[in-house]
Parts: structure tokens; C-alpha cells; sequence
């Protein structure tokens, strides 16, 4: 298996960062963007200024609006906010075949169907063979080539060797594993986390907080996870525990700077008034609560930022909920 070509569906930050690596690890990449502006900006100056600005981008990136020019592709990385990847994928369904494997890189939770992004896939392009690329990796930081590592999942062990060739590069580590589920579910449930991170450091609740909310947010990403059928050990590694890490410590963070604004007093309407980018966590929150009811999962941290983000309690309430619970042994 031998791939020398990469369509990259969605120019956001991330699918401009990915376009990025793929064109590093000595693919030519075909970028598709919604927006004329990114086309124009990359055929014109290299750069996407809209969504990634500051980044020189490689020769070996072209960018266009027209998915069918991505269908001869050896391989596609689906990168759009979680909550279009639907009707992205639908858009791209008359160009995909068969044997062209897509590499899922959205982080979220479908609204009102509750399914992740490989049941999107699934049932968009049945003849796919996914895999998941998830991990702590902000898109400025490796689109300019800093180190990181992500978790790359493929239930096809031939597959998933042959895309971690691939997409490595010397600043860029994919780590593989079997279990798309588990990767999916770490990567939708930080960025709801995140949100509360940011809003005790917001509220400048204390570094003692902070740690309790990760932990404590990490055995609900662990039980979610695992009530959806993937492995604890899955969510323990960069694309569970360390993208959680990752969101939580840095106002690079658009789900912990979003958290950080509530935190200090902004509405949400304030806090995303004006955003062209996507803040995965306000998007995905409603899908993780009501799919913790429905798996009978005990997500509070989840559940009340998802209370609060929809109007329902405030700061102080989402405060008080949480540190009136009754006591309990700890354990995920
Ligand atoms: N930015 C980052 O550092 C990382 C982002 N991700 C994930 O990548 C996914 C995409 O995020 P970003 O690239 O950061 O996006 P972004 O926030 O930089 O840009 C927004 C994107 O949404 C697209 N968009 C807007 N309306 C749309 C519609 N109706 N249909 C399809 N696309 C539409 C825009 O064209 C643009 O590409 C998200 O799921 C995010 O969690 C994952 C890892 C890192
Ligand atoms: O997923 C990310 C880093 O791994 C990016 O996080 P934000 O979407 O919160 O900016």
C-alpha cells in the first residue's frame, strides 16, 4: 500500500495544519475549502489568512472549492466541525471509491443523532474504510513543524501501518492503535472539559481545582468511552488523557478560552459572538449529556457545562451542583 496523494476535505486550522503534514511526509495535497478568500490567499501568498494565519504553507498544497477534483486521491483526512461532517462527507460521496481509506480528524459528537463521527462515515459511504487521527496537536503549533504525537486509529492493522508511514514525519508522530471508538470519544469529551477548565480559571478558582476538574473529567471520558465499546486503555493515551491536557492548560484552547470568558463573566452569547472558529465543546455539549442519559453514564462535570451552556444554571449553580454532590469512593 503506497500512498503519494492526500485530499484534505475542510480548511479550517486543522485541515490547513494537516495539509501541511501531509505535504511535509512528501505527498501533493489537494485542499478543499469552503471559502473563496482561502483559495485566493493560498494560490496568491501562501498562507491561509483566515483560519491560519502567520503560516507559510508548502508548494506541495493546492487549494480548491471543487471536491470532485479530490477523487483521485489516494487517501482523504475529513476535517470539518463535527457537526457538518454529515453533509461534508454526502457532498463528497459522488468522488469517493472504494479502496481510498478516510482518515476522520473532527473532534465532536452529532446533535440529535448522538453518533460519532465513524457512524457518520458509515452511514454516508458504507464502502470506506475509516480511521481515526486524534491527539494533543494544536494546528498552529504543527503546522510551523513543533513536535507532537497523535494517536492514529485503524481497525485494519495493514492499514493503520501503512497510514503511520505515511503521515509520520520527523516532528510528527502518529501512534497506532485498533480502537476508533475509544480515540473518538477522548477526543469529543475534552474539548466539553476544556470549557469547565477554562471557567475555573476564569473564575480563579485555584491550581488545586484545575487538577480536580482533568481528573475528575478523565473518569467520565474514560466511562462514556467505554460505554460506547471502546478501551480505558485507548482514552489513557494522547488521544484521551493528553489531548485533555493539552485543552485544558493553554488559552490556545478555543473550547478553554470560550470556558475562561464565562468564567469571567461574558455571556456565552458574548463569548462567541463574532468567532469564525469552532468551539467543538459548545457544539458537541448537548450530545454528550443527552448520550451519558441515555448509556446511564454519571458525567457530572459534563452534564452542567452542558446546563450551563445552554442557559440552564449559571457559574455560581454549575459551582455549587458540583461541590454539593454526595461524597464517594473514588474510582472511574
Ligand atoms: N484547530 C486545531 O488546533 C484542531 C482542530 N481539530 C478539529 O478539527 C475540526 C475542524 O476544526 P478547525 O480546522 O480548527 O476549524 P476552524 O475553526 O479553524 O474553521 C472553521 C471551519 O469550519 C468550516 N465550516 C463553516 N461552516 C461550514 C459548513 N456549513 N460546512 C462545512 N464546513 C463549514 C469552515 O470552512 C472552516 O474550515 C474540529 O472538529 C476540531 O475539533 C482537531 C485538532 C486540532
Ligand atoms: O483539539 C485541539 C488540540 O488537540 C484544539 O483544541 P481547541 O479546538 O479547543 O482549540
Amino acid at each position: 500500500m503506497e500512498f503519494r496523494t492526500a485530499g484534505v476535505i475542510g480548511a479550517g486550522a486543522w485541515g490547513t495544519a494537516l495539509a501541511q503534514v501531509c505535504a511535509r511526509a512528501g505527498l501533493a495535497v489537494t485542499l478543499q475549502a469552503r471559502e473563496a478568500e482561502v483559495i485566493d490567499s493560498i494560490a496568491a501568498r501562501r498562507v491561509n489568512e483566515a483560519f491560519l494565519p502567520g503560516v507559510e504553507l508548502d508548494p506541495a498544497i493546492r487549494a480548491t472549492s471543487d471536491m470532485a477534483e479530490l477523487a483521485g486521491c489516494d487517501l482523504i483526512l475529513a476535517v470539518p466541525p463535527a457537526q457538518h461532517m454529515r453533509a461534508t462527507l454526502a457532498a463528497f460521496a459522488p468522488h469517493a471509491r472504494p479502496e481510498v481509506p478516510i482518515v476522520l480528524c473532527s473532534k465532536g459528537i452529532e446533535r440529535g443523532s448522538l453518533k460519532l463521527m465513524t457512524d457518520v462515515l458509515s452511514e454516508t459511504l458504507p464502502e470506506a474504510t475509516a480511521a481515526v487521527l486524534s491527539g494533543p496537536s494544536f494546528a498552529a503549533e504543527v503546522a510551523r513543524g513543533l513536535p507532537s504525537a497523535v494517536t492514529l486509529a485503524c481497525a485494519d492493522g495493514a492499514l493503520g501501518e501503512a497510514l503511520l508511514n505515511t503521515l509520520s514525519a520527523p516532528a510528527f508522530r502518529p501512534y497506532l492503535a485498533t480502537d476508533l471508538i475509544g480515540a473518538e470519544a477522548g477526543g469529543a469529551l475534552k474539548n466539553v472539559l476544556a470549557i469547565a477548565c477554562g471557567i475555573v480559571e476564569g473564575r480563579q478558582l485555584g491550581r488545586s481545582a484545575h487538577a480536580a476538574v482533568i481528573t475528575r473529567g478523565f473518569a467520565e471520558m474514560t466511562r462514556l468511552a467505554v460505554a460506547l465499546g471502546g478501551e480505558a486503555e485507548t482514552v489513557a493515551g494522547l488521544c484521551g488523557l493528553g489531548d485533555l491536557v493539552l485543552t485544558c492548560s493553554s488559552p490556545q484552547s478555543r473550547n478553554m478560552s470560550l470556558g475562561l470568558a464565562l468564567g469571567q463573566g461574558q455571556s456565552v452569547e458574548q463569548a462567541l459572538a463574532g468567532k469564525r472558529s469552532v468551539a467543538e465543546g459548545y457544539e458537541s455539549a448537548p450530545a454528550v449529556r443527552d448520550l451519558a442519559a441515555r448509556l446511564g453514564v454519571e458525567m457530572p462535570i459534563a452534564e452542567i457545562t452542558a446546563a450551563l451552556l445552554a442557559g440552564e444554571t449559571t457559574v455560581d449553580g454549575a459551582i455549587e451542583a458540583l461541590l454539593s454532590r454526595p461524597l464517594k469512593a473514588e474510582r472511574i
